[in-house]
């Protein structure tokens, strides 16, 4: 499970996130919406480490996150979709799988240094990078380097180094913005896809409605900062504050 505890942010005067607790359990998609500039990144930045807390703690199965680097919360489990830096452009696509998968494994398969244990270290990575691929449907593409793919594939391949590092909690900012139509619901397939795996906890900030509509076990609300809804979707869209806050949509005269 993961927490928020109180989370605040002050920059200057402006409180851009306002003593948000909220838990998110394994199995659940929740999307965070709200209108522009409601804290939405800001929040993501708490959570995953970019942004340090005023106040308020961030934990993950009972584990304090608050203090730790993003990348130590990185390797605590939360994973941030398309923040990675280390996609390697001039190597191929499975050789880019595999490093991630090798630095997920660090230490655990260090048998010493005999051939057989290489060889066979080098097989079973190989054998994960390869069914990541075919998750994301890029096995054919496995020995284009990175550098030669189209701007989605490259998309892909992000969320496939982040499923190599098998985070307990994936979180998605936008993930098809930027993206042409013919490669946003390659993404959006992807996130399906990744649903089907009950363990993980997913996190998503998206604008589009019909999106948040189909993909959304739960949304929450943030408004100037703070929470201000959370349940299932057809209530929360429903709701007169979202109708309001957040679609626009003025209030019935009475
Ligand atoms: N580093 C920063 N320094 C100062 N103000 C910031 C900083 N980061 C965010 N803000 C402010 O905090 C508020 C929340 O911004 P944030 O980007 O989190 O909103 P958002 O809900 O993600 O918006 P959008 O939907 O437009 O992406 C905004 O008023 C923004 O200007």
């Amino acid at each position: 499970m993961l927490e928020t505890r109180g989370l605040t942010v002050r920059f200057g005067g402006h409180v851009a996130v306002n003593d948000v607790s909220c838990s998110f359990a394994p199995g659940t998609l929740t999307a965070i919406v709200g209108p522009n500039g409601a804290g939405k990144t800001t929040y993501f930045n708490l959570i995953s480490g970019q942004l340090k807390a005023t106040a308020g703690t961030v934990s993950l199965d009972g584990r304090m996150l608050s203090g730790l680097s993003a990348s130590a919360r990185t390797r605590a489990g939360l994973g941030r979709a398309f923040q990675l830096t280390n996609l390697f452009p001039n190597l191929t696509v499975l050789e880019n799988v595999r490093l991630a998968v090798q630095a997920t494994q660090e230490g655990a398969h260090r048998r010493g240094l005999n051939l057989w244990s290489i060889w066979s270290d080098h097989r079973a990575l190989t054998e994960r990078a390869d069914r990541i691929l075919a998750e994301v449907a890029l096995k054919a593409k496995e020995h284009a380097t990175v550098a030669s793919l189209p701007h989605g594939d490259q998309r892909k391949l992000e969320v496939a180094l982040l499923m190599a590092l098998e985070p307990k909690v994936f979180m998605f900012d936008e993930p098809t913005a930027g993206m042409n139509a013919a490669e946003a619901p390659v993404i959006l397939d992807l996130i399906r896809a990744l649903k089907k795996d009950r363990s993980k906890t997913i996190l998503l900030v998206e604008h589009k409605m019909d999106v948040v509509r189909e993909l959304a076990d739960r949304i929450i609300v943030l408004h100037n900062g703070q929470l201000v809804a959370d349940g299932e979707p057809a209530e929360v869209i429903a709701s007169p504050v979202v109708q309001e806050a957040y679609l626009g949509v003025a209030k019935e005269p009475a």
